[in-house]
């Protein structure tokens, strides 16, 4: 009797099989012999971490190099906050291989790691939770009908005073209350402070992940991306991008801080995981080599904002004046910041420029994806509000 062994057919499968196959490697340009620039890339997009920044360099990057993304089907992510199947993957068929995985998901290591080269980059963004919650707290909590019952003006403080009165675990969007980054990672966001299972989860995600940003250092980081990836400064060049009107930020007095850290409990352990891994690679990255290439990416990314930007800021969204450089709104209010591009603008660099301005939404459907169940999402959430 013969028994077969039915394996599934994944990525690194077709690679092993495949000697033609190229590698995880993009033909080397202007980088030494060294190194060349890697270009197959799994970027975990947390919420409210910066993350939309990361995105449109990864967008810029993957198109130059025409690289294969992992898009979603008629929406922006993979069914958040149902954990990723690659079946959600717009044109997947077993075997095949993608470059790029980056829009938001509820990350399931295995399922991505079907997708992608065996030497495919893990990186992925944190933020101070307390800023996090602060951030998610604004943008989500109409979607979240545990909050409608808080009572006056300052809801988050209502919220952080009592988090018992309004929070269940099995209610409808939840999560977003919540150890938010924990669960975008995949792991359950209601552990006890005591939990092993906090501690491990950190575990797992040191051993998966190449490289943890550190949202509060964003520069830092984006040298440190660029040097595991071996790109040039010009492929980290960016505008800060879903940026809020500082008048819709609540300033946290810290005994609010103190509670929302210890109500995001395992966000915060593993934001000070990461944060002091982050510093240890600073360290041996070289601290005066830092210093040196973050002053020259913010001397860069200076000089593309006189090229490229109006008025060389951020505008509110009533003052954005093409509808294509408008970022997504949260429910019932227009608080997110975006661009104009630069009316007299030097028709060389017309291009790069709107790139860089481009919110996700509008980058993904330049991409070519079919974006039909956020757009009517978007009407929707425009006709009731
Ligand atoms: N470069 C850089 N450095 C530091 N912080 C930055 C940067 N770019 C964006 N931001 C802040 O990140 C928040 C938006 O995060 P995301 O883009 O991940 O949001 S989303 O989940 O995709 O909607 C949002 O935070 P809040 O303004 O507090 O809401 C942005 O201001």
């Amino acid at each position: 009797v013969t028994i077969r062994v039915s394996q599934e057919e994944t990525c690194a499968l077709s690679v092993s099989k495949s000697l033609q196959q190229s590698k995880a490697m993009l033909s080397p340009s202007s980088k030494s012999e060294e190194c060349s620039p890697k270009g197959n890339i799994m970027f975990m997009k947390t919420h409210k971490t910066a993350s939309s920044t990361i995105l449109n360099i990864l967008f810029r990057f993957g198109e130059k190099h025409k690289l294969r993304f992992a898009f979603p089907d008629g929406r922006n992510d993979f069914f958040y906050p149902s954990p990723f199947l690659c079946s959600q993957v717009k044109d997947y068929e077993p075997g095949e291989c993608f470059n790029i995985v980056c829009n938001h998901m509820r990350f399931h290591q295995e399922e991505v790691a079907k997708l992608l080269h065996p030497d495919a980059v893990y990186v992925t963004i944190l933020r101070n939770p307390a800023d996090l919650f602060e951030s998610a707290f604004h943008y989500y909590h109409r979607a979240v009908p545990l909050t409608w019952g808080i009572s006056g003006e300052n809801k988050l403080a209502g919220f952080l005073n009592n988090p018992g009165a309004f929070y269940s675990p099995e209610a409808f969007n939840s999560f977003y209350l919540k150890n938010l980054q924990f669960f975008d990672f995949g792991f359950d966001n209601n552990l006890d402070a005591d939990d092993p299972q906090i501690d491990a989860g950190i575990q797992y995600l040191s051993s998966h992940f190449h490289l943890v940003l550190i949202a509060e250092h964003f520069e830092e980081s984006l040298i440190l991306l660029k040097d595991l990836l071996c790109w040039s400064m010009e492929d980290i060049l960016y505008f800060k991008l879903n940026v809020r009107k500082s008048s819709f930020v609540s300033q946290l007095d810290p005994e609010m801080r103190a509670k929302a850290l210890q109500w995001n409990w395992a966000d915060w352990k593993l934001y000070q995981h990461f944060n002091a891994t982050f510093w240890v690679r600073v360290e041996a990255y070289g601290r005066e080599r830092m210093k040196r290439d973050v002053k020259e990416l913010r001397r860069r990314n200076a000089e593309m904002k006189a090229i490229c930007i109006q008025g060389k800021n951020a505008v509110e969204p009533r003052d954005i004046k093409n509808s294509r450089f408008l970022p997504w709104q949260p429910i019932g209010e227009k608080s997110i910041l975006g661009y104009n591009l630069r009316q007299d603008i030097d028709p060389k660099f017309r291009t790069i420029c709107e790139k860089m301005l481009t919110p996700e939404i509008q980058y993904l459907s330049d991409l070519g994806v079919n974006l039909w169940i956020t757009r009517l999402w978007g009407w929707l959430k425009d006709k009731i509000y």
